[in-house]
């Protein structure tokens, strides 16, 4: 099969859907590879090495999606990128339909068959190619949180760690998933006093066992809620309905229960955010404030940190990766978490709370029923 990587162009987003190591499997494997010139230099993987791993490269993005049949990303195609997608064509990526309609829209009328990283279920529940990038925005949220919490940003001025003698942050992290978990973890180890609420009981244990004495793991009520918005100076947005849209968990009155000057990073933004409030950002204009709490809501956090972030996600989408590749959507037939990860398909949504999302249960088709269309 051709395989196309174009260079990323969401605001600074220096990730890149393949690396060297990623190239070189698919071409072990019989494929054509095509990316596109200093596709990887945000990633610091220089061209020659992209060569060296037997791909070719293509020196605009128009000639990559017109070339490849699979084209690998990381971020979701944005408008400038919708009238290169083609009819048949398979994209593998990141959507996030339920918070972007318009690109819901372009993907149904172009024709693509989109399969999404963040819809790929594994039979034990877990995400796993949402997971790699969790593991670093959930590890990047209490350090965003920390660094806007100090004055001169227009934070509290609380410092996370505290000193001896004075007390140190506090940190509520709703969703216990894996961003969850890996945002206790680290504000955890910064010394702050860590609340994570979810509803999840097993989970809620499994934390309990792993955690440190500094991190304690709650029941997810209207109660823990409103009790953890009241004394946190961070709070961190990690719930996750896979493929739907974000429940709104913080309504606009909550954030006057807040302390002023209070940071909230919504991580969940992605899927449209947990607050009434919340709205995307980017990372030349990563906040803003409503009533008195910062908002931090950057829908593509690991991008910051892309070299580390390339090489995790690249090290988990290249195995299902390479299935699509050697049968097309037909590798979905019979596979579990890839027909679950197929969210448009020849027009139709493959992907109920997609669907959902915007009442567009009519074009909802069972995704392995929308393989024989
Ligand atoms: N902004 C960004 O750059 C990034 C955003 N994300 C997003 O972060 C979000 C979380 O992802 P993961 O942690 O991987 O998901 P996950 O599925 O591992 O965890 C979600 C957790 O939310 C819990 N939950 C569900 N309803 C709840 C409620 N009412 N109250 C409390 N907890 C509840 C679930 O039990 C689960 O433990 C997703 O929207 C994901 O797309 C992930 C990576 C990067
Ligand atoms: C998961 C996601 O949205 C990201 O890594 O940007
Ligand atoms: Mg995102």
């Amino acid at each position: 099969m051709k395989i196309g990587c174009p260079r990323e162009i969401k605001n600074h987003e220096y990730r890149v859907g393949l690396t060297p190591a990623a190239v070189r499997a698919y071409v072990a494997a019989g494929h054509e590879l095509f990316v596109e010139e200093g596709a990887g230099a945000g990633s610091g993987i220089t061209d020659e090495e992209y060569v060296a791993a037997g791909a070719t490269i293509l020196a605009t993005a128009d000639e990559v999606w017109h070339e490849a049949e699979m084209i690998v990303k990381v971020k979701e195609p944005l408008a400038a990128e919708y009238s290169q997608m083609k009819e048949g064509q398979l994209v593998y990526t990141y959507f996030h339909f339920a918070a972007a309609e318009a690109l819901l829209q372009a993907c149904l009328e172009r024709g693509i068959t989109a399969l999404a990283y963040e819809t790929v279920k594994e039979a034990d529940g877990s995400l796993p190619l949402l997971k790699p990038m969790s593991e670093v925005a959930g590890r990047m949220a209490p350090l965003m949180g920390a660094f806007y919490l100090s004055r001169p940003q227009g934070g509290r001025g609380t410092l996370p760690t505290g000193v001896p003698g004075v007390a140190p942050a506090n940190i509520l992290v709703i969703g216990g998933g894996v961003v969850g978990y890996n945002a206790a973890r680290v504000a955890s180890g910064l010394g702050a006093r860590v609340m994570v609420l979810d509803v999840n009981q097993s989970r809620l244990e499994y934390l309990s066992h792993i955690m440190p004495a500094n991190c304690f793991p709650l029941y997810s009520d209207a109660h823990s809620l409103e009790e953890g918005l009241r004394d946190a100076d961070i709070v961190i947005g990690a719930v996750l309905i896979p493929g739907a849209k974000a429940p709104r968990l913080i309504r606009r009155d909550h954030l006057s229960l807040m302390r002023p000057g209070a940071v909230f990073v919504d991580v969940a933004i992605d899927q449209g955010g947990i607050a009434e409030t919340s709205h995307p950002t980017t990372h030349s204009d990563p906040v803003f404030v409503v009533d008195n709490v910062i908002h931090y809501c950057v829908a593509n956090m690991p991008g910051a940190y892309a070299r580390t972030s390339t090489y995790s996600l690249s090290n988990y989408t290249t195995a299902y990766g390479l299935k699509l590749a050697a049968r097309g959507v037909e590798a979905c037939r019979g596979n579990a978490p890839l027909l679950g990860g197929l969210n448009v398909h020849r027009g139709k949504i493959t992907c109920l709370p997609v669907a959902q999302a915007f009442g567009l249960e009519a074009l909802y088709v069972d995704p392995e029923e929308a393989l024989s269309l």
